[in-house]
């Protein structure tokens, strides 16, 4: 179980979901996720973000338990996506003199959730710079528009120097999960934030002049240690420079050739000097991973079949992805096979075109049916170049 004592005033009253199958319907979670949620106890007593409705009840208990007998005086809502949200309606009930604390944009996105009464007088709305004080902490408001969603804000609490970061700095896995940070941030932040790098990098130039010590975000661990490391991560991510050396060989084969020259791809890069390569199998590896790696690696080579005049549909879709999030400055390298009219390189390329600063290597491998020597060959020098 990850550490989540923040301090004596500011605790985590968050939970665990080892149980959801696909985060938003579509994401893995092998390790499952947590809702997180913070409370700070002061003269006045605000808690930072409800969680999913799936662990109502466990919130609930988390929150009664640190409140002690207190009552609730402000309720910080951050985003309103229901992992966050669900709860905002019920808290509000049970506390109906806490004031909602919100953007603009949230307060006017709410009653589409939300049926809360006297709304108008409940809500305290906030807007950039604006801060709020709870007795010896306070909060500064920073707007993160887009960040995710349109309403979405930040807080920096000032004496204790903490960034209650919003869904930046998330990631999948519960905190009882033992594993690495990066990969799954990596997995988390490129899949659901991954389109909005400019206004992530905006987000990270205000932070830039906060001094901060402790990040606590919507999911995954209170980052405590090591803050540069982190920053340093969306910095890469959002700019969408790649963040290391190597080669990602994504392929979409229905019988299995094309997957055979693919991996065969892999070999020839080695041996010309790879530093990395990457291999995925798009129509059985995890897609978001995918996805992740193409953000990771500059280079990728795509291999597909033909299918019915175009691209075999797990590549399609794997582009359709990339351009979705908003890939770019990357360096493409494409085999296609096709057993009458091989027609996958230019249905890639035309997919590719949606996207910024992006080269595709002049070289193609044109595959009929079953890699042969030729094919090698061509492989020979499609590796040259790429890696040039
Ligand atoms: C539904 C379907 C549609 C296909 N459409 C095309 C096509 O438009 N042009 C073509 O040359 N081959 C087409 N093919 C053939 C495959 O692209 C070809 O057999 C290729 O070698 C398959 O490689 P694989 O073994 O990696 O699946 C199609 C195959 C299937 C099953």
């Amino acid at each position: 179980m990850k550490d989540t004592y923040i301090s004596e005033a500011v605790k985590y009253i968050g939970a665990d979901d080892t149980t959801l199958d696909l985060f938003e319907s579509q994401y893995q979670i092998p390790n499952g996720v947590s809702y997180n949620s913070y409370v700070i106890l002061d003269e006045k007593v605000a808690v930072m973000d409800t969680i999913d409705e799936r662990k109502t009840d466990e919130w609930f208990a988390n929150l009664e338990n640190v409140l002690n007998g207190r009552t609730v005086d402000y309720l910080v809502i951050s985003h309103l996506e229901p992992d966050h949200a669900a709860n905002i309606k019920r808290a509000a009930d049970k506390f109906p003199q806490a004031q909602l604390v919100l953007s603009a944009k949230a307060k006017a996105m709410l009653p589409q959730f939300f049926d809360i009464a006297h709304l108008e007088e409940r809500c305290l709305v906030v807007k950039e710079g604006d801060t709020l004080e709870l007795g010896t902490h306070k909060l500064h408001f920073v707007m993160a528009p887009m960040v995710h969603w349109p309403e979405v804000m930040v807080e920096y609490e000032e004496t204790e120097k903490i960034l209650f970061s919003a869904d930046g700095f998330g990631k999948f896995g519960a905190l009882s999960a033992e594993e690495e940070w990066t990969d799954e941030a990596r997995r988390y932040f490129i899949n659901i934030v991954g389109k909005y790098g400019v206004q992530v990098q905006t987000l990270l130039k205000k932070a830039a002049a906060l001094d901060i010590q402790t990040i606590c975000p919507l999911h995954g661990p209170v980052l405590k240690e090591n803050l540069g490391f982190y920053i340093g991560k969306y910095l890469t991510w959002s700019s969408y420079e790649p963040e290391e050396d190597g080669v990602l060989v994504a392929c979409a084969s229905i019988h299995g050739n094309t997957k055979a020259a693919a991996e065969k791809m892999v070999e020839v890069l080695r041996a010309n000097g790879a530093s990395k390569v990457v291999f995925m199998d798009l129509t059985r590896d995890d897609m978001a991973e995918a996805v992740a790696d193409a953000f990771r690696y500059g280079k990728i080579i795509l291999a597909a079949a033909s299918y019915d005049a175009g691209v075999f549909p797990p590549m399609e879709d794997f582009l359709h992805r990339l351009v979705h999030k908003n890939l770019q400055k990357r360096t493409f390298g494409l085999i296609e096979n096709g057993s009458w009219a091989p027609c996958a390189a230019r249905g890639m390329k035309g997919i590719l075109e949606g996207m910024k600063e992006v080269n595709v290597c002049e070289n193609v491998v044109s595959i009929k049916s079953t890699m042969k020597d030729t094919d090698v060959a061509k492989m020979e020098e499609l590796a040259k170049e790429i890696l040039a």
